[in-house]
């Protein structure tokens, strides 16, 4: 039995420090997520291409939007823009736009779409639909070549045993992530849940994965059909025990104490994980490191 005790003074992990610690271990992980420490002060870190997807719920203010942050930074300092995409959609407008500088290397071009960061709930439905179009030619070309999924179509292509002269090109694996849920849930509803199930139960095996997070885990907006495809979950300090129960299935997260601190579930396993905390500063150091590389090519 372990009984944990609250430290008074909990102490702020720094994400640069997590993933430095990070960068020998990960070499067999597709989507490597380094985010956090966990009680016995060892670095949690997941592959995002297992998970399949992710689903994160908290009240406001405890720490999601700095989770998203930590996953899309350990995503950038891990993969190419050749190997990963994003979709970025973000109904409050303001978190994801530090991003933009990224328009012509990480983020990806949906047709019909004005802007790369996607803020607009019509727009989110169409980003969603265009994606499940884009599953459905991935699937065929998987059939074509004979492969079950995109590690052995991209096999394929980086043995040349397939390749641009047939028209096959290198599939990038690519991350949704919709920040504040809720928002386009409520004024959507079918439009949003109808494709986001569809990938969700779909997607893996070509490469698209999901990440959605809400500061409202209620059973209206986290339906049964989304909680079902959403095997891995995240769940920061939430006010009531219902709250909790959506999000990691058990009524634990009333207990955690806020500012990053998380219960991490997938499938039957719970771990408890200070997650790391990232400013803008560096956020920005690193987008416009990658936008100057991008310019220097
Ligand atoms: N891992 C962390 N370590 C230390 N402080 C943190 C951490 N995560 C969040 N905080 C503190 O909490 C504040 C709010 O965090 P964040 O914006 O991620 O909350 P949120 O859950 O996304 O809220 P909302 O749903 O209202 O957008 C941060 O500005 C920071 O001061």
């Amino acid at each position: 039995m372990v009984i944990e005790i609250a430290n008074p003074a909990p102490y702020t992990y720094q994400l640069k420090d997590i993933i430095e610690a990070t960068t020998l271990k990960n070499d067999d992980m597709d989507l490597p997520c380094a985010i956090g420490k966990t009680i016995d002060d060892e670095v949690f870190m997941f592959d995002l291409a297992k998970m399949p997807h992710l689903l994160i719920g908290g009240a406001t203010g405890q720490g999601k939007t700095v989770c998203l942050h930590d996953i899309i930074m350990s995503l950038l300092f891990k993969k190419s823009p050749q190997e990963l995409n994003f979709v970025l959609i973000d109904p409050k407008k303001v978190e994801f736009e530090i991003y933009y500088p990224l328009i012509n290397s990480f983020l990806m071009k949906i047709q019909g779409c004005k802007h790369p960061i996607i803020t607009d709930v019509d727009e989110a439905v169409l980003a969603l639909n265009s994606l499940c179009e884009l599953m459905n030619k991935r699937f065929d070309l998987l059939k074509h070549t004979n492969v079950r999924n995109i590690n052995e179509y991209n096999e394929k292509i980086t043995n040349n045993t397939i390749g641009n002269a047939d028209g096959y090109e290198y599939m990038p694996y690519i991350v949704v992530i919709i920040d504040e849920f809720a928002d386009l849930k409520m004024i959507a509803e079918e439009d949003i849940e109808m494709p986001l199930v569809r990938l969700a139960q779909l997607a893996r095996s070509v490469g698209i994965h999901l990440i959605i997070a809400t500061q409202r885990p209620t059973y209206n907006i986290i339906t049964g059909n989304i909680s079902a495809n959403f095997p891995a979950s995240i769940a920061f300090k939430v006010a009531t025990q219902s709250d909790s129960r959506v999000i990691i299935h058990n009524a634990d997260a009333c207990k955690l104490l806020g500012k990053g601190d998380m219960l991490f579930s997938h499938i039957s396993s719970l771990t408890r994980v200070q997650c790391a905390y990232v400013d803008k500063k560096e956020i920005n150091q690193v987008v416009s490191f990658i936008a100057q590389q991008e310019i220097n090519q």
